[in-house]
């Protein structure tokens, strides 16, 4: 099996102010100087990522952004595109929160879409996927999970995850304070890599994937003791430099 080097990311979402994001990164460089073992990238608002690149001259944190639309130019009030995040440094994007699929009606193909647009500008997609609590409760976790893969499949073919991210998000656990529990974690996470794997091995043996849904300082070192948890993609605590890099000091410890 590949090694498999942990994401932590933070979502800042909607938060933020140009001075926030000059002193949370200055605080998350303090914190994390000499960490290894652990790859990191913040994606805060894209109003704030010319300060963010300013902020991180010299660190070793990636720049991410929470969103980028499908086309590259013209007529398209309002979008973003990828040579626009580019021009910014920015690496890893998240594409198919829960947030963008419940609030701005994002489908499985119209997400799989904006995968095929980042795969084609080289960045990386950190695509989201996760079961409501009613579906949860259901028993249909493996179905809706497996829907929001096999889209980007269907469409790109799987070698599209070579080099991509996946992050598994309940959203029951998003903002509630109650994270799944690490088994629960894992069993998803195992269901998703055999998913992939029975497509391709080496495709799903390299892919990482993160859990997120409430992960913070006090759970995450658990979390990361499963074999299948390859990060964490963080929303509120990835707001405070301390409790952020408590995560990130979790992951490279338990992936040593
Ligand atoms: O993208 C991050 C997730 O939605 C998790 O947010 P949270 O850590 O605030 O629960």
């Amino acid at each position: 099996m590949a090694s498999r080097k942990p994401l932590v990311m933070g979502n800042w979402k909607l938060n933020g102010s140009k001075a926030f994001t000059k002193e949370l990164i200055e605080g998350l460089k303090t914190e994390l100087a000499g960490v290894e073992g652990c790859d990191v990238a913040i994606a805060p608002p894209v109003m704030y990522l010319a300060e963010a690149e300013a902020a991180l001259v010299g660190s070793k944190i990636a720049l991410g952004s929470q969103n980028v639309d499908v086309n590259v130019k013209g007529a398209f009030t309002g979008d973003i595109s990828t040579e626009m995040l580019k021009d910014f440094g920015a690496k890893y994007i998240i594409i198919g929160h829960s947030e963008r699929r419940t609030y701005h009606k994002e489908s499985d193909e119209f997400i799989a879409k904006k995968f095929g647009a980042l795969k084609e500008a080289g960045l990386v997609p950190v695509l989201c996927i996760g079961e409501t609590e009613a579906e949860n409760e259901a028993g249909k976790t493996e179905e809706v999970v497996s829907r929001q893969i096999d889209a980007v499949i269907n469409a790109l073919g799987v070698e599209a995850f070579n080099g991509a991210v996946i992050a598994y998000e309940p959203i029951w656990a998003i903002g509630t304070g109650k994270s799944a529990t690490p088994a629960q974690a894992q069993a998803v996470h195992a269901f998703i890599r055999a998913h992939i794997a029975a497509k391709s091995q080496a495709v799903a043996d390299q892919v990482i994937i993160q859990y997120g849904g409430s992960v913070n300082d006090s759970n995450a070192a658990e979390l990361f003791t499963q074999p299948d948890i390859d990060g964490a993609l963080v929303g509120g605590a990835s707001l405070k430099a301390p409790a952020f890099a408590v995560i990130v000091k979790a992951a490279a410890a338990a992936k040593a």
